[in-house]
């Protein structure tokens, strides 16, 4: 179990990017969703030992993370948002060489090491492949297999669907979701879809503060009976009343798709619709927005 208690980030350019974070964390996929700028990155960095917070306490199983840095890289495993990798090196021999960094210095034990954690994210066929020729989720999921060396107890992947074509996207979310068993994985994204589908915790983070915590499927049932949906063409939204609160207004082949909040049934045509994980995520982004402009999707 991961426990975080109290975090504190102020950049030298007076950027609170972590303000009072305390989370805890138990095995399986944890989403951490938030807007560009939110402060994800930098959390994923300090959870990795890779930038010291100005104050708080992180514990993987009751150990401290920050006391002894170098050994707590032995146990956890990391996916940087620029993950680069060495074009003219192969798989087999850049994981080797990684191994190699991670500790492993038995030549056998790596190779069986290197060719298991090949074969885990499929790509033991092109193990002597240079990895300048693979594709974006074929780099992603090598970027796994580094990250996977030395059965890390705590996984940490930011942003790690960017750029994936749909089906590179769901061969690389059940490797995520195979992955997670017996660890804890933190998955840092903007895209909310990923969470829904495969988290069974979450928060999201929001100016450096984590603005809601808890269960996707919980989170959402909070919201049941409260949200409303009305097509409208274009020319409505001038209709737009100040007083909703106004969760998305979208626009999909010509109409425009408005989401409110509300407590009780407003009049104006609005039904009553099912709330999504997206409806949880832009009200908490939100808090109290109610003009159009400002949740425009
Ligand atoms: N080294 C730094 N020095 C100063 N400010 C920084 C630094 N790194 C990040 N920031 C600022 O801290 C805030 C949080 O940045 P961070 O990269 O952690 O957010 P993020 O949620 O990962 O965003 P993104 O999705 O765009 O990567 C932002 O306002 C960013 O500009």
């Amino acid at each position: 179990m991961l426990n975080i208690q109290e975090l504190n980030k102020t950049y030298s350019n007076g950027i609170k990017a972590l303000q009072n974070i305390s989370l805890t964390i138990e095995s399986g996929i944890f989403g951490l969703l938030g807007p560009n700028g939110a402060g994800k990155s930098t959390l994923m960095r300090t959870l990795a030992t890779l930038q010291d917070p100005d104050s708080g306490l992180v514990t993987l199983d009751g150990i401290d993370i920050f006391q002894d840095p170098q050994k707590a890289r032995g146990w956890l495993g990391y996916l940087p948002q620029d993950f680069g990798v060495y074009p003219n090196v192969s798989a087999e021999e850049l994981l080797d060489l990684l191994a190699v960094f991670k500790g492993f210095v038995k030549p056998r034990q790596r190779r069986e090491m290197v060719a298991h954690q090949l074969q885990l994210v499929n790509l033991y066929e092109k193990r002597k492949q240079k990895l300048g020729t693979f594709s974006g989720g074929m780099r992603q999921r090598f970027g796994i297999a580094q990250a996977l060396l030395g059965e890390p107890k705590l996984v940490i992947v930011d942003e790690p669907m960017a750029g994936l074509d749909p089906s590179e996207r769901i061969r690389f979310q059940n490797l995520l979701a195979e992955i997670s068993e017996d660890r804890v994985l933190i998955l840092s994204t903007h895209i909310v879809e990923d969470v829904a589908s495969l988290c069974p915790q979450m928060a999201i983070l929001n100016q450096g503060k984590i603005v809601t915590q808890g269960c996707p499927l919980q989170l959402m049932e909070q919201l049941h009976g409260k949200v409303w949906m009305k097509v409208m063409s274009p020319t409505e939204a001038g209709t737009i009343n100040e007083e909703w609160t106004i969760i998305t207004a979208r626009m999909l082949q010509g109409k425009r798709y408005v989401r409110i909040l509300s407590d009780a049934a407003p009049d104006e045509g609005f039904q009553g619709v099912e709330p999504e994980l997206n409806d949880v995520y832009f009200s908490a982004l939100s808090g109290k927005q109610n003009t159009l402009e400002a949740v425009e999707i």
